[in-house]
């Protein structure tokens, strides 16, 4: 499938102050309310942090000393803002630290650094999310974007997991660390939809793993398969509703698996494609879409181009239907077989 650019009215909707309404939700505390109908692709919240913390630092005193005085600093709606936070940890470690830990966000994937965001904060998880949360190193704030689109009304939710897990993994990840049962939509489904998830998703993690050793240069595929395996993760994807920031992840490592094989015609595409989705969820300011726009520019540039007398003279097919292109882009050997659970869950 491929991803719509932003629509110039989602565009409109970015830095809008009124997108959403901070309110009790039952049976999850606090929320983010949609105010009005937001947009596919829309900013919702873009927000600095009142602190930092480092996740270096291990000494539980030190830590909670160096919140005291950075709440010193703030002014007095932000201490309350602060102090009015979820503490999910208890006292043990003192009421600062215990709300530092249940709301402070990693500034970044795998970050040394994460941020206490006030509005941020209060957005609730869902394994099957509307938005997307990333860091934007460029701006130095925290972003929220519209993954799909929102009705008025609607809870905007984020996912608080950085990977595709299976029921019994993410239930057990979300008790461990944020001390919640997730009663989301994908988790209350019938258990029939969700042994059909898990299996959806135990497919996404084989193909990721055997994508990252292909990648790395374990000749374990042809490049055909390697490419067939990808479109097997993104249909996966599709039909586990995940139009998050794990799509432009995989239309970048299509992308990688044609640029690995010199495939300069369908790395273009693919390449273009991952930068769609990626502003997408996370803005065209970000240091990734930045990243990827580059890579748009001159996909040669990748480190894993290799060129090859085999794939330089590909051409575009031009004239064909919609699904014989998607065929010839992935390189299809057997047509896609219509998938018998289609439209029995939807999730
Ligand atoms: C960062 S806070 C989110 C805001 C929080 N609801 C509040 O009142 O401030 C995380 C906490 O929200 C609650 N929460 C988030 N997502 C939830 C969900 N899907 N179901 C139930 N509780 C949830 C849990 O208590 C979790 O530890």
């Amino acid at each position: 499938m491929e991803e719509a650019p932003i629509s110039d009215e989602a565009a409109a909707q970015v830095g809008s102050e009124s997108l959403y309404a901070i309110q009790a939700v039952p049976g999850k505390g606090i929320s983010l309310i949609a105010t009005t109908k937001i947009l596919k692709g829309a900013r919702i919240l873009s927000e600095l942090p009142i602190f930092k913390v480092s996740y270096a630092e291990s000494n539980r005193q030190v830590l909670a000393n160096h919140i005291a005085n950075k709440l010193k600093d703030l002014d007095e709606a932000k201490q309350r803002g602060f102090l009015h936070l979820q503490n999910v940890y208890g006292l043990d470690d003192g009421l600062f630290l215990g709300i530092a830990r249940s709301n402070v966000s990693p500034l970044g994937p795998g970050a040394s650094e994460g941020g206490l965001f006030l509005d941020a904060a209060r957005i609730n998880h869902s394994c099957r999310p509307n938005a997307h949360k990333s860091w934007n190193e460029n701006l130095q704030r925290l972003t929220v974007h519209a993954v799909r689109d929102i009705e008025r009304g609607q809870e905007i939710t984020i996912s608080y997991l950085g990977e595709t897990l299976s029921y019994i993994e993410r239930q057990a990840i979300l008790k461990q660390r944020f001390r919640f049962d997730c009663g989301c939509d994908l988790c209350s489904a019938t258990q029939f939809q969700r042994l059909k998830s898990d299996s959806r998703i135990r497919t996404i993690q084989q193909a990721h793993a055997i994508l990252i050793w292909y990648k790395g240069g374990a000749f374990m595929l042809d490049y055909e398969d390697a490419l067939t395996l990808t479109r097997g993760m993104l249909t996966a994807f599709e039909k586990e509703g995940a139009c998050d920031v794990r799509f432009p992840s995989v239309y970048l490592t299509a992308f990688q698996v044609a640029i690995k094989n010199g495939d300069t015609a369908r790395a273009k595409i693919f390449v273009e494609r991952a930068y769609a989705a990626r502003v997408l969820v996370e803005g065209d300011d970000s240091p990734e879409a930045e990243k990827v726009a580059a890579l748009v520019e001159q996909p040669t540039l990748h480190p894993l181009y290799k060129p090859s007398d085999d794939v330089s003279e590909v051409e575009i097919p031009q004239g064909v239907s919609e699904a014989e292109f998607e065929d010839w882009l992935w390189q299809q050997r057997f047509p896609v077989s219509e998938d018998e659970d289609e439209d029995e869950d939807g999730l």
